[in-house]
């Protein structure tokens, strides 16, 4: 199973020229649309369990297993505050079982289902869409540093950009880490904050008091 590990950065208009003049090449360009789901209570996403329909695959992103992947030592304390970690399960059977997991611990847990294998299975565990957009992605690798840098366009007017290293869950971060700060500083990233994300964004804009409680429970 492997973690994402990843750092966003605000894509401004020199992105693109200070891409080429590192050596990224553009390794591909796509349309994404993803639907998010969750329960009207957010009993997932409260969680940090992200469940999405992505095209037509169905994805689960979760924080890693506590261990190696979640701890940073020290030298990488800076840089692991800027990055974000997360298993991405993409086995059917395997959503549907760590959903079952996480929604049987909350207070309106409904045990049992789903067997489904259409996409009535979300609404058997009382699923709904919360979210739905389309970006428009290119994507770029940095050979010499082992990273994938994707550049972000959602349909609903945000861009941002995402330094990804993939990792196995249970080994170490620290060289993830090193790989992302390396790639932002010759990207010429600044020591920022927290980026937001799309969905950061997207929920502020049309779903707020979903995103104060996730604030709140500091998930964003
Ligand atoms: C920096 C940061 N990002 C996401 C979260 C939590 N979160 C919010 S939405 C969300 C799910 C979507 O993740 P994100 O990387 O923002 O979207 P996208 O880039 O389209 O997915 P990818 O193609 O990388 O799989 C998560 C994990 C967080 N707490 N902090
Ligand atoms: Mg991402």
């Amino acid at each position: 199973m492997s973690v994402e590990v990843e750092r966003k950065f605000v894509c401004d208009a020199g992105m693109w020229k200070r891409l080429e003049e590192i050596g990224a090449v553009c390794i591909g360009q796509r349309e994404i649309h993803d639907q998010y789901f969750d329960t009207p209570d957010f009993e997932l996403t409260l969680r940090d369990t992200w469940l999405r329909k992505r095209e037509d695959s169905w994805e689960l992103k979760c924080p890693p297993a506590v261990g190696k992947t979640q701890e940073t030592s020290g030298e990488g304390l800076e840089e692991a505050s800027l990055c974000s970690r997360y298993k991405e399960i993409t086995s059917l059977p395997e959503i549907q079982s760590r959903v079952k997991e996480v929604l049987k611990h909350c207070a309106g847990g409904k045990p049992g289902g789903p067997e489904g294998v259409g996409d009535s299975w979300p609404g058997e565990l009382n699923l709904r869409c919360f979210a739905e957009f389309t970006t428009a992605r290119r994507s770029f690798t940095l050979q010499e540093e082992g990273v994938q840098i994707d550049l972000d366009q959602a349909d609903f007017g945000y861009t941002v950009g995402e330094i990804e290293v993939l990792v196995q869950e249970g080994e170490e971060v620290g060289s993830a880490l090193e790989k992302i700060e390396r790639a932002a500083r010759r990207l010429g990233l600044t020591r920022n904050l927290r980026v937001e994300g799309k969905m950061d964004v997207y929920l502020q804009r049309f779903c707020p008091e979903h995103y104060v409680k996730l604030q709140r429970a500091h998930i964003l």
